[in-house]
């Protein structure tokens, strides 16, 4: 079943001729991602990924999960940015935000090397205490400081647990095919690599062994999320905006953006979707924002954020508008029983599906923000499975390009990391920063 574009609500806002008046920029762009003659055209190994990933190396993922479910109490997954948010947003979304506490015959999963908080780094470590372990260090470039930092640490634990041998068959590495630090180190040591192809970058690498190693061994069917998106390529082939829902919501966001909407929210109804929208703000943040340009991603959870920023949504600036995936079935659903003395007087709620209470929430809200003057585009997603989030994925990386493309900027760099990042390594005293630091100290004055 494919993930469907609802934008029954949108006609409040954007009328027929407007989305016509879209296709032929949509075309253009198309056809700059198919053609690679765009903006950034070194990096759309993602377009076709779902049909022509490296079968070999797949097999070798899922020998490695198999070995790390065998031999593990805990994988400890290092990673930041699009080395981190995909395989986290997919575990949550598939298994549970609750996994570690949940029941099962699956390794622990913890996620280091995301900050530079010690406390966190702490709290880890002592989780690890008399436990048997393995590493997935990830790392496109393989220089960025957090998860070099972490797996410095990591490293150094797994070596005094199980001596150097022992480390080397529990670390797995995630990153170039050629270059950076971390090959060198995993060369030198002898872990098993996986590789990230030169054209994917970080935030378009979920589907790539840098989600599917840690995503495998939390026990989801890696399989199913690859024909997912094998699926949504084969659907959003044609640039007939009429036919393709992916090109639609992307054109919607371009007419809204016009409109002087200029923050898009990602919402759901299931806590387990909270990192995947955290994966998109990634995904479209970095994609979409430069050139003083872009749409801001935002991010809610409901009906758990309608009473903290429902407030704002329905009735503050008028500058967003809401994107909700509607995930139409629950994995568990829960019976509300009947309660004869009825003291809470909430029987009107009884005798049904707690997910039909969730559905009724989700239809007044979007109902009450559209009349708020906040549009809402619908996504429906059918199942909470495999297949159907490996077809979200897609969409989104996408939506993204395309929308990048309507935009006028490149979707495929992020210049603007780099500017904290020299400030900080100059303050940190890192070689080659010497000049940089005196005058960034006379600021801190
Ligand atoms: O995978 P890595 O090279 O370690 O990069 C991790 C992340 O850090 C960077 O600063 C970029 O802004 C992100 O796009 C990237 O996903």
């Amino acid at each position: 079943m494919a993930v469907t574009l609802n934008d029954r609500h949108i006609t409040a806002f954007i009328k027929g001729h407007e989305l016509e008046g879209m296709q032929p920029l949509v075309s253009a762009a198309h056809t700059k991602l198919h053609d690679k003659t765009g903006l950034g055209n070194d990096f759309l190994g993602w377009v076709t990924l779902p049909a022509d990933y490296d079968r070999e190396e797949f097999e070798r993922i899922q020998k490695a999960a198999k070995k790390i479910q065998s031999d593990s109490d805990i994988l400890i997954v290092i990673g930041i940015g699009g080395s981190y948010l995909g395989a986290r947003a997919v575990i949550e979304m598939l298994r549970s935000p609750l996994y570690n506490s949940l029941k099962k015959d699956t390794p622990d999963i913890y996620f280091a090397g995301n900050n530079i908080n010690p406390t966190y780094l702490n709290e880890i470590l002592s989780i690890c205490e008399g436990k048997d372990i393995s590493v997935n260090v990830i790392s496109k470039s393989g220089t960025t400081t957090e998860p070099a930092l972490a797996f410095r640490v990591f490293r150094d634990l797994l070596e005094q647990k199980y001596g150097k041998e022992g480390a080397k068959g529990r670390i797995y590495a995630t990153t170039d095919k050629a270059r950076g630090t971390l090959k060198e180190l995993a060369d030198k040591e002898g872990y098993e690599t996986f590789v990230i192809p030169d054209d994917v970058g970080g935030r378009f690498s979920v589907l790539t062994p840098v989600g599917l190693l840690p995503i495998a061994v939390s026990g989801c069917d890696i399989k199913a999320l690859m024909d997912g998106a094998a699926a949504a390529q084969n659907a959003y082939a044609n640039d007939d905006l009429s036919k393709n829902d992916c090109y639609r919501y992307a054109a919607y966001r371009n007419i809204l953006h016009a409109k002087g909407k200029s923050v898009e929210m990602l919402v759901s109804y299931d806590p387990a979707f909270t990192m995947m929208t955290e994966w998109f703000k990634q995904l479209f943040g970095e994609s979409e924002g430069k050139d003083q340009k872009g749409i801001y991603p935002s991010s809610a959870t409901f009906s758990t954020d309608l009473h903290s920023l429902g407030q704002f949504i329905q009735d503050g600036s008028r500058v967003m508008f809401e994107t909700v995936v509607d995930i139409q079935k629950a994995k568990q659903d829960f019976f509300v029983k009947d309660d004869p003395e009825n003291l809470d007087g909430l029987n009107f709620l009884s005798n049904q599906d707690m997910s039909i209470i969730n559905r009724r929430a989700l239809e007044g809200t979007v109902i009450a923000h559209t009349e708020g003057g906040t549009p809402n585009l619908i996504l429906e997603m059918p199942e909470p499975n495999e297949y159907e989030l490996g077809w979200l994925i897609y969409f989104f990386e996408k939506a993204c390009a395309v929308s990048g493309y309507l935009l006028g900027v490149n979707p495929f760099d992020q210049p603007g990391v780099e500017s904290y990042k020299k400030n900080m390594f100059a303050l940190l005293g890192k070689p080659g920063y010497e000049s940089e630091k005196e005058a960034l100290l006379k600021k801190l004055q």
